[in-house]
């Protein structure tokens, strides 16, 4: 393999992505990652940075461009660490994805599964229901937006094309009344000062909206702020206040103090209404989640007299969504907020056969077993760093008939479909679903059967 040198200059055609959505180039065999640049551009580029086995550079010059290559829509693209493939129509973006999957499944690991198209999202812009914004004080003024890439530098931001028009205005909205409350705002290197996160969520309509000031510290200066909120956007319908003074990089804090209206939101997805509350986990593309529930649903095939358990359930939404009938809905989650969320969220759907164990799924599936507890079908959705071993072991050792697992990290989701397949069970297709458009991100969803 060539070893290339820092600033040397070369000119190759872009042969593939990276799962991060970087292009890939070699030079005789050696690996180069550079961004924003599509599979079949010849490129003039720069070596930015030399590994022994790999490399990354920078883009002098298209020189023969994609037809999928688009102006990122974006104005602050080239800045915001948010989105990773905006110069990517949308066609080669789902193209990316499904590609992504299919390595990560079959090229990397010991599967050979089909995968199905990937289910788009149409339009691909505005999805996003929940916004994390950090807030900085530069220059005189509170500024909000989203962080440089690797970095926690925040550009100031007044419309973000992923996130849903009403938290575009809310955002702009709530820093204004921040600059003219002059309110204190945290400064990371001293730790001092007030307000680290403004979290915007809202539900499918935006006929309701939670907005949650994330500070460091208890005080409460938020009067004047809640009132100009309120006033101007009347489905701002829980404002709550988070508690975080920890040095540390996790949003949230341990506790969280209601300043107006209710503790949570409510939303609708497949025809079940759900309470969020501001810490509970609850997926952010709606009209994606849809279609990723109904996928799993489908795969699920219940007949109505199963016992079902939704681990790594959030607020009960898969399990809720599956069944008007299940014998028993049994949900495991390992966060305190979402699991109060799921019992009511029962109760608000008039399912009295439900329960809901906190703690983490390692833990309680291991339990469950020993006391003899027989599941039909088994819901996985795991976080990104997909399951615990000794959650596998016991769901495997419990050998219900079909898991349904979605999954946020196909290359994760390789790894548990390999120990699965090796205890029990075939897999079939996977279905990839593009719950995050514009990001390098991609959900998958596939059905294991015992054999
Ligand atoms: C990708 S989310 C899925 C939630 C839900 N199924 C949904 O569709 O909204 C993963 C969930 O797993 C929870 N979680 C993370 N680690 C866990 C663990 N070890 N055991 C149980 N739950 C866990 C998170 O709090 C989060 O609610």
């Amino acid at each position: 393999m060539a070893q290339v040198a820092k600033n040397e200059r070369f000119t190759a055609t872009v042969e593939d992505y990276t799962h991060e959505g970087m292009g890939v180039v070699k030079i005789e065999g050696y690996p180069i990652f550079i961004p924003d640049v599509l599979k079949g551009e010849e490129i003039d580029f720069k070596v930015v940075k030399a590994n022994r086995k790999f490399g990354f550079g920078k883009t002098l010059e298209v020189k023969e461009a994609s037809n999928n290559r688009i102006n990122p829509p974006c104005p602050y693209y080239f800045q915001c660490g948010g989105c990773q493939i905006q110069t990517l129509d949308y066609l080669e973006q789902q193209h990316f994805k499904t590609t992504t999957v299919d390595k990560a499944i079959n090229r990397m690991g010991k599967l050979d599964l089909k995968i199905e198209s990937i289910i788009g999202a149409e339009p691909p812009f505005n999805y996003r229901n929940k916004s994390q914004i950090p807030v900085q004080f530069n220059d005189g003024k509170v500024e909000m937006g989203f962080y440089r890439p690797r970095s926690h530098d925040i550009i100031d931001i007044d419309d973000c094309l992923i996130q849903k028009d009403i938290h575009n205005e809310l955002m702009v909205f709530i820093r204004d009344e921040f600059n003219k409350a002059r309110i204190s705002v945290y400064d990371e290197a001293l730790h001092q000062g007030l307000v680290r996160h403004v979290i915007i969520r809202s539900n499918h309509d935006d006929s309701e909206v939670q907005v949650a000031f994330v500070t460091n510290g208890k005080k409460n200066l938020f009067g004047p702020v809640i009132e100009a909120i309120t006033k101007q956007f009347p489905m701002v319908t829980s404002i709550v206040q988070n508690i975080n003074d920890k040095k540390t990089n996790v949003i949230f804090g341990d506790e969280t103090i209601t300043l107006y209206g209710n503790a949570y939101i409510t939303d609708t997805l497949l025809g079940k209404q759900f309470r969020i509350k501001a810490k509970s986990f609850y997926q952010v593309n709606h009209t994606q989640t849809v279609k990723l529930y109904q996928k799993a649903i489908e795969l699920a095939d219940l007949k109505g007299d199963e016992t079902i358990i939704d681990t790594y359930c959030g607020i009960g939404t898969i399990g809720l969504c599956a069944t008007d009938s299940a014998k028993k809905i049994i949900g495991i989650e390992s966060v305190e907020s979402a699991v109060l969320d799921a019992r009511e969220n029962a109760v608000l759907n008039g399912v009295d056969n439900a329960e809901y164990h906190l703690g983490k799924s390692e833990d309680v599936m291991k339990r469950l077993v020993s006391q003899g507890v027989e599941p039909d079908v088994v819901f996985v959705d795991p976080p990104r760093k997909g399951c615990h071993p000794e959650f596998l072991e016991a769901l495997a050792e419990v050998a219900p008939e079909k898991i349904v697992y979605v999954s946020c990290n196909p290359s994760t989701l390789q790894r548990d479909l390999n120990y699965l397949t090796e205890h029990g069970y075939k897999a079939g297709p996977v279905t990839p679903v593009d719950m995050f458009p514009q990001t390098n991100h991609v959900e998958a969803v596939v059905r294991l059967e015992l054999k």
